[in-house]
């Protein structure tokens, strides 16, 4: 079976949380491999948006395609196993467990996903250039090499999509700059990145930006 070239495909996608409407009828197509930045200010949807692309909420009308799949009417079990399979997610707060050290963070990624293995968690770290910090907890690391390790865990069980939101909300310029160079690394390599972000210099690094305004895609 030939792969889909399409990564991310909505139409009319809305949601509606009583009378506010937070995504009005979104059509948007991402291919494989690209980097996208979804942009738009405060209230805009881009938050609705993701939660509809990650499956981690569904749409009052509309369809999301992932992955080549119609994740439109999953219920909450089949978005939990799909999320599980297909999505990588890296949020602002690192939510690592404290005492584990980086490589046994993401061995523990693939605990929940399917077994630890160790090889290939310490491939993750090391393409994130982590190699050199597998035994370190996360308190002996600085902002963006955590973040890192929030990367390599996203990736370590080769997700098709990864999903980012203000990845480096918290870090100062030098992180920021190696977290994004980690991202441009990844999309060097084929990967599908979108990622949710104010900041102009995080959205300027991405192939193409999409940008929503009161829950329209304007651009
Ligand atoms: N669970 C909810 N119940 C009611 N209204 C909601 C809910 N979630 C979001 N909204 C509303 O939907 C709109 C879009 O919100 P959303 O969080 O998607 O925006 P955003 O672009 O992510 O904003 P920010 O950049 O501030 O995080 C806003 O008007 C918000 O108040």
């Amino acid at each position: 079976m030939t792969q889909p070239k399409i990564a991310i495909e909505t139409r009319h996608l809305t949601r509606k949380f009583g009378d506010i409407v937070a995504l009005d009828d979104a059509n948007i197509s991402v291919r494989k491999g690209e980097f996208v930045a979804l942009m738009g200010a405060s209230g805009s949807g881009k938050t609705t948006l993701m939660n509809i692309l990650t499956c981690l909420d569904s749409a009052s009308s509309g369809e999301v395609w992932l992955d080549g799949v119609n994740a439109t009417a999953f219920n909450e079990e089949e978005r939990r196993e799909f999320r599980a399979r297909h999505i990588g997610l890296v949020f602002q707060q690192f939510h690592l467990i404290p005492y584990l050290t980086a490589l046994e963070n993401v061995m523990l990624a693939q605990y929940y996903h399917s077994v630890p293995d160790e090889p290939s968690a310490r491939h993750a770290l090391e393409l994130v250039g982590m190699g050199h910090r597998l035994e370190h907890l996360p308190n002996q690391l600085s902002g963006g090499e955590q973040q890192r390790v929030c990367i390599a865990r996203a990736l370590v069980n080769e997700p098709p999509l990864i999903f980012a939101d203000e990845p480096t909300g918290n870090l100062d310029e030098e992180n920021e700059r190696k977290v994004l160079e980690t991202f441009q690394h990844l999309h060097d390599e084929g990967r599908t990145i979108i990622m949710v972000t104010h900041n102009p210099v995080l959205g300027g690094c991405a192939e193409r930006i999409i940008r929503l305004q009161h829950g329209k895609i304007v651009s």
